[in-house]
């Protein structure tokens, strides 16, 4: 090597090891400005911070408040806040059915990525992460009628006999013993209970053994990794969709899931040969009878793989929705005694006292003020709080708001409405902080029809909730006949409730006192 040589290549070391910093910072800058202006998103109102990372959005996220800091926002930006450099949040209900109509091209996109799994035949074809839509039409068609409302009566005596257990209990533990309860504890166990017996027939016996196998704790210990990784999903791939990342984490999650599947395969043989015994039609009916009954009748419109994907997402979806909407109405009715008294006076005067510990589900949905208990209860506290994101279309989307204002965004970012936000529009809700259940009876027709336009609890459009009719039966015969039975007064030593939003806007600390009401 020449002395040239050694001399030109000091210089040229030195030359980008001064550079470098500037040179990171320079690509630092760069990417900043193609955050801040990917996606045509840089004329939406947003915080410039969001704007040009994901960051504080993961951080809003990971405290789990991000249904206060996005409320914040709106109030702040308005009806259409850019939440994260390729998330767009949005509470305009003329923006509705070009995210969510029938016709909407838009798309279930990356935030559901961490919740895809995968088998040996690829995507299990879990309605709720579906993005192809044939399929998810498939799925949704073919077990229509076991999420029906015409199935309702066939499932009531099964809830019947959970409410039932339910009771015994509460009467056992709580009131003779006078022990503080943690309703929201037992109401999350009633609602697994209550899931697994509609779809199986049979359940765990949570309500008195307690979340023993660990499957409870499972779900809500995953929850904050689905809500932070569906930020930035790209992510999931070297995180748990890893299989060798994955694999240092995994709990009892295979055994459970075996012994959910082989709950399965036993219901099914039993369902089997219910069926083969031509069995009375109008008996009760679990979610899998229903499911094999439709099989049997036309073998190609329904797998065994879609059937035991069906079973499994009820589990999944069915506990931690329905008990935090209970959670919510009870909590609304104890904190407004006003309320309360009304409520038993409705049920009283429909003569729900006199029907036995468990009210009629038939009786119960036709009560006009306990519909509006429920419905506003579950206006102040759905029971998801985070944006419900679809994907812009490949095309790109121009949606036009309510002032007719058009706003341009490519494909890449996912755009949607937060039950939480929307749900709380002073311009839809006058008062909105205020539980009145009375805002549904006295509405006019214009602005009932509004309002339940703007009631997205169980979600909107074609991946709106399968399982609503079940849960709201669920909750229209759990609520008259727990507060038909118990006088419910806040334990003295018990701090409020607090709230943490992974997704499902979980409540923590709702400690009673039960009494017999007399
Ligand atoms: C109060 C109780 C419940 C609430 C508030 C609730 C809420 C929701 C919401 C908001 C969605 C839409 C999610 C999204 O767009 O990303 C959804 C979807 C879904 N829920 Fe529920 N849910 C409840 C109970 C249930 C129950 C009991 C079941 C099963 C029996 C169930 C099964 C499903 C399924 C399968 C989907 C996916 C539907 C699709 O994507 O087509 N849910 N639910």
């Amino acid at each position: 090597m020449t002395f040239s040589q050694i001399y030109l290549d000091s210089v040229s070391t030195n030359a980008v090891l001064t550079l470098s910093p500037a040179f990171i910072l320079l690509l630092l800058i760069a990417g900043l400005c193609y955050s801040r202006f990917r996606c045509h998103l840089n004329a939406v109102p947003g915080p410039l911070i969001n704007s040009i990372s994901s960051l504080p959005r993961i951080w809003s996220i990971w405290k789990g408040s991000s249904h206060l800091d996005d409320l914040e926002l709106h109030r702040k930006y308005g009806k259409i806040v850019r939440v994260s450099p390729t998330t767009v949040s949005v509470c305009d209900l003329a923006l509705f059915d070009a995210i969510y109509g029938i016709s909407s091209q838009f798309y279930k996109a990356g935030f559901y990525e961490p919740c895809r799994f995968y088998d040996e035949e690829g995507l299990i074809p879990d309605p709720l992460v579906l993005g192809d839509k044939t399929m998810h039409t498939r799925m949704k068609r073919n077990a229509a009628n076991a999420y029906s409302l015409q199935g309702l009566f066939q499932i009531e005596p099964l809830v019947n006999d959970v409410l039932r257990d339910l009771l015994d209990h509460l009467d056992q533990v709580y009131v003779a013993q006078k022990k503080t309860c943690d309703l929201g504890e037992c109401m999350l166990y009633f609602a697994m209970d209550a899931i697994f017996t509609i779809t199986f027939g049979t359940n765990l016996d949570f309500v008195r053994k307690g979340d023993t196998k660990g499957l409870c704790k499972q779900v809500r210990d995953g929850l904050p990794y689905i809500a932070c990784i569906g930020q930035i999903p790209w992510a999931h791939r070297f995180l748990l969709g890893n299989s060798f990342v994955a694999k240092f984490f995994s709990g009892p999650s295979d055994s459970l899931a075996g012994e959910i599947m082989a709950t399965i395969i036993d219901q099914r043989a039993a369902a089997e040969k219910r069926i083969s015994e031509d069995e009375d039609p109008s008996a009760p009916c679990t979610f899998l009878m229903r499911l094999l009954r439709n099989q049997s009748k036309n073998p190609a419109s329904l797998t065994d793989r879609e059937i035991n994907t069906h079973a499994f997402g009820n589990i999944l979806a069915g506990g931690d929705t329905t008990s935090t909407a209970v959670r919510a109405i009870l909590y609304y009715l104890i904190r407004n005694p006003k309320v309360m008294n009304q409520l038993v006076v409705e049920l009283r005067e429909a003569g729900l006292d006199k029907q036995g510990p468990v009210v009629s589900y038939r009786e119960a949905s036709k009560l006009p003020y306990l519909s509006a208990v429920i419905r506003e209860a579950m206006r102040l506290h759905p029971s998801v709080g985070m944006i419900l994101p679809r994907g812009v279309p490949l095309t790109g989307a121009t949606l036009v708001d309510e002032k007719g204002k058009k706003h341009f965004m490519s494909a890449g970012v996912e755009i949607g409405f937060n039950p939480w936000i929307m749900q709380r529009d002073p311009d839809i809700f006058p008062d909105p902080e205020a539980f009145k259940p009375e805002r549904w009876i006295d509405a006019d027709a214009d602005n009932l029809a509004r309002m339940n336009r703007a009631w997205i609890a169980f979600g909107a459009g074609r991946h709106s909730c399968s399982g609503q009719h079940i849960s709201m039966l669920e909750m229209t015969m759990l609520i008259p006949s727990m507060i038909l039975r118990y006088n419910m007064k806040w334990a003295d030593d018990a701090a409020d409730i607090s709230v943490e939003n992974y997704f499902f806007t979980m409540q923590k600390g709702l400690k009673v006192k039960l009494e017999a009401r007399v």
